[in-house]
C-alpha cells in the first residue's frame, strides 16, 4: 500500500541543506492571484490569512492588509509562535497569548490545511497562507505575491479608513527601482539572515555573514538623509525590509549569529528609518509582537548554525 504524505510522520524541524552546508529556501507551491474574471474573484469576507506574528514573511502581508484598510475584507488567524515537530500549531492545541484556534476548520496544525488541499502535499507547511473560504483551498502562500494581491485586488471595495484608499505600495513609475531594491534585500537581507542562521559549515557561514553585512552597508547609504527606500513615499520595499530589521537586534544578532554589528550601534540611518515606521505608523507597530517573535525563533529554531 502506498501511503499519502498526510499519513506519513512529519518532522518539520529537519531542513534540507546543500552539499556545502548552505541553506537554500525552497520554492513555494500555491501561486494563484485574485482578479476580476479569474478563478478567485475579489470579494469581501471571502479570503482569510493564516499567519504567525513571529514570521517576517507573514508579517509583511499583515502590514499591507492594514495599510490598505483590508481588515473587514480579509479575516486573520494567528498561530502559536512555537513551531514544533508537527509545524505551526493553532492556539487551542498550543495555548499562547494572542494565538487563535482555527475557527474555520478546527485544524490542529497548519499542515492539516495543506493536506486538506492536497493529501499528498510534499512541500513545507509555511505561513502565510492566503485561503479561499468559498472553495476551501489555498490561493497563494508566497508573501511577496500576497502583498501585490492586497495592493490591487480589492481596490474597488471600501477600505476600513479613507486614507487607505489612496495607498499604492507598488506605483507604476517606481517599479523598476522597487524591483531592484527588493532583489538585493530579499537575497542578501530577508533570506540572508536565514542563510547565516541555518548554515552548517564555517566557510559558508563566513560568506553568508559577509554578504549580509555588505548589503546592510549598502542600504545604510541609501537611507542616509531619506525617509523611505524608494522615491519620497512608503512602498512595498520599506515593508519588505522592515520585517527583517525589526527582528535583527532582538533575534538575528544572537540566535542566528548575524553578529558583526547591531542595527542600533552600527546603522544609524536604518535605525532611524525603522523607529519612524514603528512609532509613526500603526500598521507597523500593531503587527510587531516581540513576544511572538522571540518565542518563535528561540523556541522553534534549535537547529541553528554551529560556527563561531
Ligand atoms: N516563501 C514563503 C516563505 C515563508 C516561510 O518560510 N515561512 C516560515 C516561517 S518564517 C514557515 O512557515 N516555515 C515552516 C517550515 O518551513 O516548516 C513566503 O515568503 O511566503
Amino acid at each position: 500500500m502506498v501511503l499519502l504524505a498526510k499519513d506519513k510522520p512529519v518532522d518539520v524541524t529537519k531542513y534540507k541543506l546543500e552539499a556545502d552546508g548552505s541553506f537554500k529556501r525552497p520554492e513555494t507551491a500555491f501561486r494563484s492571484f485574485i482578479e476580476k474574471g479569474g478563478r478567485f474573484e475579489p470579494e469581501a469576507d471571502r479570503y482569510h490569512l493564516y499567519v504567525s506574528l513571529g514570521c517576517p514573511w507573514a508579517t509583511r502581508t499583515l502590514i499591507v492588509r492594514k495599510l490598505k484598510g483590508l481588515e473587514n475584507i480579509i479575516s486573520v488567524t494567528v498561530v502559536s509562535p512555537r513551531m514544533g515537530t508537527s509545524g505551526w500549531a493553532f492556539g487551542d492545541i498550543d495555548a499562547f497569548p494572542g494565538a487563535d484556534a482555527d475557527t474555520l476548520y478546527g485544524s490542529e496544525h497548519v499542515k492539516d490545511l495543506y493536506f486538506k488541499v492536497d493529501p499528498d502535499f510534499q512541500g513545507r507547511f509555511t505561513v502565510p497562507i492566503l485561503w479561499d473560504k468559498k472553495t476551501h483551498t489555498i490561493v497563494n502562500n508566497e508573501s511577496a505575491e500576497i502583498v501585490r494581491i492586497f495592493n490591487t485586488a480589492f481596490n474597488d471595495l471600501p477600505p476600513t479608513d479613507s486614507r487607505a484608499a489612496t495607498v499604492d505600495l507598488y506605483p507604476q513609475e517606481l517599479r523598476t527601482e522597487i524591483d531592484k531594491i527588493n532583489a538585493l534585500v530579499y537575497e542578501k537581507i530577508n533570506n540572508g539572515v536565514y542563510r547565516v542562521g541555518l548554515v552548517q559549515a564555517q566557510t559558508a557561514y563566513e560568506n553568508a555573514v559577509r554578504e549580509l553585512f555588505g548589503a546592510l552597508d549598502e542600504v545604510e547609504r541609501m537611507l542616509d538623509g531619506r525617509h523611505f527606500l524608494v522615491g519620497d513615499r512608503l512602498t512595498e520595499a520599506d515593508v519588505r525590509l522592515f520585517v527583517t530589521v525589526i527582528r535583527f537586534d532582538p533575534v538575528y544578532v544572537g540566535h542566528f549569529k548575524c553578529n558583526i554589528q547591531t542595527i542600533r550601534d552600527g546603522y544609524p540611518a536604518i535605525h532611524k528609518w525603522m523607529q519612524k515606521l514603528y512609532w509613526n505608523d500603526d500598521a507597523f507597530r500593531s503587527t510587531t509582537d516581540f513576544d511572538h517573535i522571540k518565542t518563535h525563533y528561540y523556541w522553534s529554531h534549535t537547529f541553528v548554525s554551529c560556527p563561531l
